[in-house]
């Protein structure tokens, strides 16, 4: 108790300090919608997995990440002492949820979140990976997972759930099977969680309509979560391991289980090892063993487990309830008590995506001058994901798992990677650049490549679990831009960095043909320098597909000057005498970029033209308002020319081709050697 408090009156301090230090700062429980709102504001610049992490934008200040963090920490768990006063309260006068407190009750289990909430906050005071949940908490809009043991063979997973605002929400929950479940809704607007729970006693029907706290027995629940603001939900989930039920995350019950990610649970459980045996400083008091019957805790991460893993579609629901006391769900009401909608995840194509994208059109539309390589992206990479299972195994495929996309800079590598991730991801793409994984700690890079694949692995381990189909797995796409600077052929760098390099070629090796055979991974490598990586990565049944994508020959920079000038053209702002034609022929050498370029540098002339002509009124003198020409686009080449566009593609181009011919030279084996 002594350290923890001392921890805590440490922090309320610091607390204290940090309101008067950022103006306009709250840090009440009242506020809590302001808070959840500024951590949701910082959440919006993030890159998946809180790659990239520097500062928190709060009401347009800057916030230090950590001081962002154990506030909002301290919110939660003074939230949870108020849940665990007022639940006690309602139990004691049996109004309460001791409906399932069989297993155990609802100020026992708070004790227990309070107590590893605490632990959290302690850890979260050093910048080691362990602090990462927290971090994660306030960065993702996926749940920070805390497993919380019971001495007996029961286990109690508790899930914090950041549900981001809008409707861009994973829109139901899948349960654990067999599991009870509790939630409540610790920060931000949702106030109420309603559940559609119908109970049969004796020969009537009762509908259970709690205002906190919801519980449920097995079977499929929904959570309805469209278009409701931010908030932080505490579902705690309490799960009998000695019945073998068919919970799908990442840990298993210590001894069971051979399927699954052996790397996940090996890492959850070294956590939880190291924490039961106090490892990490636990401070004592009131997270010691067994307070309250539960063990504080076994292991804690960053959970792996997105809402739209635990929480599906409802329609799929529908067909998997009918047990016989069904109707069971989970309705989260708004706090303005309005008509909550189901909807779709944002982003959420499935399948269609990959039919879309069959005829290569799609993608045309936004990508010029690749039609050779889209039309060969879509045979040999999304062939395979399009045709039914059945004839796929019959001819004895599996999917391309990996594509690399080489070529001079500006050629469109990366907007072909975002259009592919944008049109097919089932699940949110991850964009990350090479050099945002490398990181300085120890480990720290590997584990931000393994956390890129954890939703598919995830996924993967259900469908073993379950014995559902795999080939409905929704794809996950993972875009790795100058994936050279990951990718150094092993061995050949030396100095401090060559060990992490190499560590995190083998990680990304592992992960995309290792011992788990993912079939719903798509990993897209951009590089300029393909040369530079490592041979093992461009072998088949990894990056299988490398597609050169080169400098536009002249009918693709016509195909490009037609999308960058397309919505000018259909405001009626480009003059009838500029054709991409006549442009496509005066910009040999130009890369996309380049075209792009000079695209914006002759609407600048226009513009320039423009406010020329205007009169001390600021009339136009009647005429039409921007008009780009022929002569704009002279005037552009002029200047694009002189700052080496084109020539710098040129250059690039032949430069690359050198650097390709010498690599290769040096990799032939020496005659007679
Ligand atoms: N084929 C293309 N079609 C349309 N626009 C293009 C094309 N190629 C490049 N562009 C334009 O140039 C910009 C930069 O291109 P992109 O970042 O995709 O190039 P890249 O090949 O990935 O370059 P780098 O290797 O330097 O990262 C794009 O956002 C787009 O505006």
């Amino acid at each position: 108790m002594g350290l923890q408090r001392q921890h805590h009156k440490e922090h309320q301090q610091q607390r204290r300090r940090q309101e008067t230090s950022v103006p306009g700062y709250r840090s009440s429980v009242g506020s809590n919608r302001c808070r959840v709102a500024q951590t949701h504001q910082h959440q919006a610049h993030k890159t998946e997995e809180g790659v990239t992490s520097s500062t928190t934008t709060a009401g347009g200040r800057s916030v230090p990440d950590g001081e962002g963090e154990l506030t909002l920490l301290d919110e939660l768990l003074e939230r949870c002492a108020e849940a665990t006063k007022s639940d006690a309260a309602a139990e004691s006068s049996h109004t309460g949820s001791s409906e399932w407190a069989g297993f155990k009750t609802a100020p026992e289990l708070l004790e227990g979140v309070r107590a590893v909430l605490s632990r959290a906050r302690q850890r979260s005071r050093h910048s080691d990976g362990s602090a990462l949940a927290w971090s994660w908490l306030t960065l993702s809009p996926r749940p920070v997972r805390v497993a919380v043991a019971t001495p007996e063979d029961g286990r109690v997973g508790v899930y914090l759930t950041v549900l981001p605002a809008g409707n861009g929400n994973p829109p139901s929950h899948r349960p654990m099977y067999g599991c009870h479940m509790l939630s409540r809704v610790l920060a931000g607007e949702v106030e109420q969680v309603k559940s559609n729970s119908k109970r049969v006693i004796g020969r009537s029907t009762h509908s259970l309509e709690t205002p906190v706290w919801s519980s449920f027995g097995g079977g499929a629940r929904r959570l309805i979560n469209e278009s409701f603001q931010p908030a932080i939900i505490l579902e705690v989930v309490m799960y009998d391991w000695s019945r073998g039920s068919g919970y799908s995350g990442s840990y298993a019950a210590p001894g069971t289980s051979s399927s699954g990610s052996a790397e996940l649970r090996a890492e959850a459980e070294g956590i939880g090892r190291a924490e039961a045996a106090g490892v990490e400083g636990d401070g004592g008091g009131e997270s010691g063993p067994a307070k309250n019957g539960i063990l504080p805790i076994v292991a804690m991460d960053a959970c792996p487990c997105p809402p739209a893993l635990l929480f599906r579609d409802g329609d799929v629901y529908e067909e998997e309830e009918g047990e016989e006391d069904g109707g069971r769900g989970l309705t989260l009401v708004r706090s303005d008590g309005g008509a909550v909608e189901q909807g779709r995840a944002a982003g959420e194509v499935v399948g269609g995506g990959v039919e879309d994208l069959l005829t290569a059109d799609g993608l045309a539309c936004d990508v010029g001058g690749l039609d050779g390589q889209l039309e060969d992206i879509v045979r040999r990479v999304l062939s395979t994901r399009s045709i039914p299972t059945e004839l796929r195994q019959a001819l004895g495929v599996g999917h391309v798992r990996g594509l690399l996309l080489h070529g001079p800079p500006g050629c469109g590598k990366t907007l072909l990677a975002r259009e592919l991730s944008r049109r097919l991801g089932a699940r949110p793409p991850k964009l990350v650049s090479g050099p945002e994984i490398l990181d300085k700690w120890v480990g720290e890079a590997e584990r931000k490549v393994r956390l890129l694949f954890l939703d598919a692995e995830l996924d993967h381990e259900r469908c073993v679990q379950t014995g559902e189909d795999p080939a409905g797995l929704p794809l996950n796409l993972i875009c790795f831009d100058e994936i050279d600077a990951l990718c150094r052929s092993r061995g050949s760098l030396s100095g401090d960095t060559s060990g992490v390099r190499d560590s995190v070629v083998n990680q990304i090796l592992s992960k995309m043909d290792g011992l788990v055979n993912l079939q719903n991974v798509l990993v897209v490598g951009m590089t300029n320098r393909k040369e530079l990586l490592d041979e093992a990565l461009l072998r088949p049944g990894r990056m299988e597909v490398c597609m050169p994508i080169p400098l536009p020959d002249a009918a693709g920079r016509e195909q490009i000057l037609a999308i960058h000038l397309r919505k000018a053209r259909e405001a009626g702002l480009v003059s009838p005498e500029v054709t991409d034609a006549a442009l496509g022929k005066k910009t040999g050498g130009f890369s996309g970029a380049d075209l792009a370029g000079l695209v914006r540098s002759a609407t600048s002339f226009a513009i320039a033209d423009w406010r020329g002509r205007l009169d001390g009124n600021g009339e136009a003198n009647g005429e039409r308002a921007v008009e780009i020409t022929a002569e704009n686009f002279e005037q552009a080449l002029r200047e694009v020319d002189s700052s080496g566009g084109g020539r710098r593609g040129r250059l690039s181009a032949i430069g690359g081709a050198v650097r390709g011919g010498l690599a290769r030279v040096l990799r032939a084996p020496r005659g007679g050697g």
